[in-house]
């Protein structure tokens, strides 16, 4: 087994969920899915509760950003003709999030909506989160030697909660010091990467970041955070160099830490 050291300096892990702690499988064949599948009737059951509101406002409002791009759809405002105008606005909001999904855009303004499908399925028991086997008793671990663990995914942070208080491995909320979403910036911005260490209140070479993308490891690593990419069944390939680049590991397990 390759074992990778983690420099003394690190006391915050930081971990990417897709690709990461979670099966991309989990994510692109249950998580997607559903929000396919329930997407018009959630808006149809929603749509007067302001939840529901600011979730729409959000995505016209990012649909507006995104006029320029090849295939956006708008989303209209309302013109004062209740039932066919209704309609047609639900409409093209299931359009823009089918747009948004069919390529795989992290806004902020569809990972909050995709937040609150989840929370009625996760809550009814109807779907539970999957975690790869060696991530529970790996954080456990690194907690017992004294490190702190948070998250930054582009899902958002009520998603995350979610995930992580509703997975096959129970309710695992409580291994996880605090979280963070493309609220604070994206993944692919190094600035990202500074704000979440000023957040946290360490330096951001205190910080190792796990991730599977090798372009949010590279924005991390400008900022002076650590890195390891971590290669797991399903995940895109690398490059040559990008393997030869990064500390590669298969599991947490391979995570050496000098106080343990
Ligand atoms: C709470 S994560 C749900 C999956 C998701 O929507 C996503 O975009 C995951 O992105 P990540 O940054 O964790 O790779
Ligand atoms: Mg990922």
């Amino acid at each position: 087994m390759v074992v990778v050291s983690v420099p003394a300096e690190v006391t915050v892990i930081l971990l990417d969920i897709e690709g990461t702690t979670t099966p991309i499988a989990f994510v692109k064949d249950t998580l997607f899915p559903y929000i396919k599948e329930n997407v018009k009737e959630y808006l149809q059951t929603h749509w007067d509760e302001e939840e529901c509101q600011q979730d729409v406002s959000l995505l016209r409002k990012q649909a507006e950003e995104d006029a320029h791009l090849d295939g956006a759809v708008p989303i209209p405002v309302a013109s004062g003709n209740a039932g066919d105008d209704l309609q047609q606005m639900i409409q093209a909001v299931v359009d823009n999030v089918y747009w948004q999904m069919s390529h795989d855009r992290k806004t902020t303004a569809l990972k909050q909506l995709q937040g609150h499908m989840w929370k009625a399925a996760f809550t009814a028991g109807r779907m539970k989160a999957e975690f790869f086997a060696d991530v529970v008793p790996a954080v456990r671990r690194w907690r017992e030697a004294g490190m702190k663990v948070y998250i930054y995914s582009s899902g958002s942070v009520e998603a995350q909660k979610l995930l992580f208080g509703h997975s096959t491995e129970g309710d695992i909320l409580e291994l996880i010091d605090g979280h963070f979403d493309t609220k604070i910036g994206h993944k692919v911005e190094s600035e990202s990467y500074r704000k979440i260490a000023d957040s946290i209140g360490c330096s951001t070479s205190n910080i190792l970041f796990l991730t599977d993308v090798t372009l949010e490891a590279s924005a991390a690593e400008e900022a002076d955070v650590h890195v390891a990419v971590v290669v797991r069944p399903g995940n895109a390939g690398l490059t040559d160099d990008e393997k030869t680049y990064y500390n590669l590991i298969t599991s947490f397990s391979e995570l050496y830490l000098p106080s343990t």
